[in-house]
């Protein structure tokens, strides 16, 4: 919360406070933002979590939560499995998974309208497509809904309020971190996703096939690290790239049913493209959809997934103001440096009504606002391109075969949970989905 406000409240570049006995500091000013997450980087690589791999395999040894040449070493090694060729190669199952969400919810709604959960909905089709597209799994998760795999993606968080407890613990007195055993997934799901793993590994390994993919990039970094290190650094596509896209997703569609306008022009939109390649949507055309491309950032910039980037100061840095209006600023090692997502996506100096759901302001190819959903520099998503396809492509469908709308179930506006981690809805994102003919 205090992201949100204090930026708000305080009329400066900077604001800083006390967390227990640790100064810390919430940066505003976007040139100051840029030096840190980008220019100065080397002064501010780590992201501030102190989880072990001994204590939680999966999230510790998770490029987002490692720091320092462990992290550029381990980051640098699945970066190659991201880029556009790759996820091009992906498309087709982005593309099935969709369709088959898109029947279920034929299926569901043959009898007329039905209010739904949209942001469950949007995790089943993200679980579906990340063990398709990262580990080579056919789970059918539309057509199976008691399987196993289902119950892994509901589960996958070790107990939330404790966990968080745990969390904050490890932040304000990093030095106890070690005793208070803390960890973000939970173990029995964190055994369940390590056996798919090793199996589609050993698959990959024993086919000699010569796909170039995330399995085969984890298989052909066996010699360097342990079993463990090695699991921890697979499962970063489920762990950073399931739970995110199908939250990003969900609140796409509560935006588009609380602004049925858009979703009419989006609609409109979405057909145009499926009418020119044959009822069905490419790659290439995902990335042409103006419209849709617009709806994606406005909904990223109203409902980023993390309230802040979590940097600290590796190394003692003294910034001095461009324009000189200030004595320097000197932040000392082992500082906390938060910069405040929703205090820069919602501050009117930099979008004009900051409340509303205006795609049009993206329209413009040469906008410059910031746009911080997927963090900035270095650190920045490694996911990013995988996380929009894949959300595009579930959303063009849904869009397509789909009219959504708000009802008397759904909270206007959405409330999040302050004991999550991610941000998440309070009362999940209820919609009414009718079936278009
Ligand atoms: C639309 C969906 C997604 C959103 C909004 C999102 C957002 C973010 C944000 C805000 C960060 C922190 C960046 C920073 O500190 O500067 C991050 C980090 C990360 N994301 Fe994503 N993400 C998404 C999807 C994905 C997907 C699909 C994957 C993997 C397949 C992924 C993998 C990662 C990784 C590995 C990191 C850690 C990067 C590092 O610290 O080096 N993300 N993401």
């Amino acid at each position: 919360m205090i992201h949100f406000t204090f930026p708000r409240k305080y009329d400066a570049p900077v604001v800083g406070f006390y967390r227990m006995l640790t100064p810390c500091l919430i940066i505003k000013d976007m040139e100051l933002v840029k030096s840190i997450t980008v220019k100065d980087f080397s002064s501010f690589y780590a992201n501030e979590f102190y989880v072990s791999i001994e204590s939680d395999a999966a999230f510790g040894g998770n490029p987002f939560a490692i720091n320092g040449d462990e992290w550029k070493q381990k980051r640098s090694h699945i970066t190659g499995s991201f880029t556009a060729g790759k996820i091009k190669a992906m498309f087709s199952n982005l593309e099935a998974g969709a369709q088959s969400m898109s029947r279920y919810l034929k299926k569901l709604t043959e009898a007329g309208p039905k209010v739904l959960e949209a942001k469950e909905i949007c995790s089943v089709y993200t679980l579906e497509t990340v063990l398709s597209c990262a580990y080579g799994v056919e789970a059918h998760v539309f057509d199976k809904p008691n399987s196993h795999f289902f119950e892994m993606g509901q589960k996958l968080y070790y107990s939330q309020y404790l966990g968080t407890f745990k969390f904050f613990l490890s932040i304000i007195f990093p030095k106890i971190s070690k005793y208070i055993d803390v960890r973000f997934t939970n173990e029995q799901t964190e055994a369940q996703l390590f056996d798919m793993i090793r199996t589609s590994l050993e698959h990959r390994e024993k086919s000699h096939t010569d796909a170039k993919d995330f399995m085969s990039t984890i298989a052909s970094l066996r010699p360097k690290y342990n079993e463990k290190e090695l699991l921890a650094l697979a499962t970063a596509f489920y762990l950073d790239g399931q739970e995110t896209t199908g939250l990003v997703m969900g609140h796409l569609l509560y935006e588009l049913a609380a602004n049925p306008e858009a979703q009419k022009k989006l609609r409109n939109e979405v057909n145009d493209y499926f009418g020119k390649d044959g009822g069905q949507v490419t790659y290439e055309s995902l990335q042409e959809m103006p419209y849709l491309d617009a709806c994606f950032k406005e909904n990223l910039r109203l409902h980023s997934i993390l309230h802040y980037l979590p940097r600290v100061c590796t190394k003692d840095y003294t910034y001095t103001f461009p324009d000189g209006s200030r004595p320097p600023l000197v932040i000392e090692k082992g500082t906390p440096v938060m910069i405040p997502i929703f205090g820069i996506h919602y501050d009117p100096k930099y979008y004009e009504d900051p409340y509303k759901f205006k795609p049009e302001r993206f329209l413009d190819s040469d906008i410059k606002q910031p746009l911080m959903g997927f963090g900035e520099g270095p650190r920045a998503c490694l996911g990013r391109r995988f996380g929009i396809a894949q959300v595009k492509a579930g959303v063009a469908y849904l869009i397509k075969d789909f009219e959504v709308s708000v009802n008397q179930k759904t909270k206007l506006p959405l409330r999040t949970d302050a004991w999550d981690f991610l941000v998440v809805s309070t009362d999940g994102v209820w919609l009414d989905f009718k079936k278009l003919s």
